[in-house]
């Protein structure tokens, strides 16, 4: 029997929550006590002050962190997340997260999540430049190609990847493309990365409607959450022939039961950043655009938005996970008791911005690089590849579909660590 000491810095309620997932699936599985504890923990991270001079001439510190929860499989993978209410024990369970999903995948990596507590909002251009390069020359001898690749996540953009890339490859002292992926395509990025979360949304969307023998132009959809993948995924389902009712960011939520114009709405977002006033229908709360009737509801925001407290009152066929962590355990037991509700978990609903982020970080180190169909059609095929086994899980052990992604995911960087002995 292993011994753990927990540390306090982790305590949070959703590294707690990604801690009961995990106990859940090991138990499932009946992962051996021996490396449980291994499996679970994060290997390491790193915490730092990022001072930061301010267009008025003050100096402001910021926080960020890097978790590195695996590294037996490859190097770690995962995005870095700007928001006020970033904590270290969120960025771990979002690196946990990231090993899992990167495994289910069957991807070369280990996970890894970074975060800076900052309302990028709150910044101006050259602040946001200087925060942005001041982490990354933190991380220096933290990452790299082969040792840790971190990516966009919510918060962060093209742009800010390409200074932490910038950044690297000056300290290097050779361009370094395949330390970040989720680039701009003039510094290396991929074909597709851009709408690659959002698109991989969409398509197991199509996926399971067609499972459920829904056509999916009989389909309604709400987004909570209309960034990079919010907006990206509601795209991508419009074009599909759905029908987006309700969209939404942090200053509320619209809906239009006739059906909101989507290019509309992001070119509206374009000029005025956020969908405030928008009139593309009726303005209504977040809390609200989750308990719509619709066949689909994909939270694309935020953690633990769908609670013991809602889950009653959900009314959609569908239930997409595109943000990490959006459920709770106790929604969980109660959309399983309910059993009219089909969920695709984050784990698998999400994992196309990493898929691609792969596909970038190898046409970096072949610098060959492929065209946006090539890289879609590999995507989609690594999603019906990922479905399917997720779907054989399920019916083989009569398990719910987190639990069937958890345990494919969590088996596999289990298995490389006995593989590679004690001490990995
Ligand atoms: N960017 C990526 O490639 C990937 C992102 N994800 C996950 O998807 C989610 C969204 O990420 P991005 O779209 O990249 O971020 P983003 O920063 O581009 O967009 C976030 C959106 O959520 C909205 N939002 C923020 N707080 C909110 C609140 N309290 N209520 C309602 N809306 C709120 C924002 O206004 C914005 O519209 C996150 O959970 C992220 O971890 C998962 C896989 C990959
Ligand atoms: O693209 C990546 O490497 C990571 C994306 C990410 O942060 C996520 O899947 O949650």
């Amino acid at each position: 029997m292993s011994k753990v000491i927990i540390s306090p810095l982790y305590d949070s309620e959703v590294f707690k929550m990604a801690c009961r997932q995990f106990d859940q699936a090991a138990d499932a599985i009946s992962l051996p006590e021996a490396i449980r504890d291994r499996t679970k923990w994060p290997r390491r991270c790193l915490a730092v002050s990022l001072p930061v001079k301010m267009d008025n001439g003050t100096v402001t510190i910021f926080e960020g962190y890097r978790v590195q929860h695996s590294i037996s499989t490859g190097p770690s993978k995962g995005g870095i997340r700007f928001h006020e209410n970033v904590t270290i024990g969120e960025v771990a369970a979002l690196a946990m997260w990231m090993s899992w999903k990167c495994s289910l995948l069957g991807l070369p990596y280990g996970g890894a999540k970074g975060g800076v507590i900052v309302n990028p909002r709150d910044l101006s251009p050259n602040e946001l430049e200087h925060l942005s390069r001041r982490y990354m020359q933190e991380m220096i001898n933290f990452v790299g190609p082969q040792l840790d690749i971190p990516a966009p996540d919510l918060g962060t953009n093209e742009q800010i990847m390409g200074w932490m890339m910038d950044t690297y490859s000056n300290h290097v002292g050779y361009i370094a493309p395949a330390v970040v992926t989720g680039k701009p395509l003039s510094l290396g990025g991929s074909q597709g990365r851009r709408e690659a979360t959002g698109a991989g949304v969409a398509y197991l969307v199509k996926a399971y409607l067609q499972d459920l023998n829904i056509p999916i132009n009989t389909a309604t959809v709400a987004i909570q959450g209309f960034g990079n993948v919010g907006s990206e995924t509601a795209a991508a389902l419009a074009a599909y022939g759905a029908k987006i009712i309700a969209i939404s960011d942090y200053t509320g939520a619209i809906h239009n039961p006739a059906g909101i114009d989507i290019a509309n709405a992001q070119e509206y977002l374009r000029y005025a950043r956020v969908l405030k006033d928008f009139h593309g229908g009726e303005p209504i709360t977040n809390e609200q655009l989750l308990e719509l009737d619709c066949t689909v509801l994909i939270p694309a925001a935020l953690e633990r938005v769908i609670t013991a407290d809602n889950a009653p009152r959900l009314r959609c066929r569908l239930l997409a996970e595109a943000a990490n962590g959006p459920t709770t355990p106790e929604a969980d037991r109660i959309i399983d008791q309910r059993g009219d509700i089909e969920l695709i978990p984050d784990v698998l609903c999400n994992s196309g911005g990493v898929v691609v982020s792969y596909f970038e970080w190898l046409q970096n180190l072949q610098n060959f690089y492929w065209s946006r169909d090539e890289v879609l059609t590999k995507l989609f095929a690594m999603l019906d590849r990922a479905k399917a086994s997720v779907e054989t899980q399920r019916k083989k052990f009569q398990f719910n579909r987190r639990l069937a992604a958890l345990t494919l995911g969590i088996a596999r960087v289990a298995d490389a660590k006995q593989s590679r002995g004690l001490f990995p």
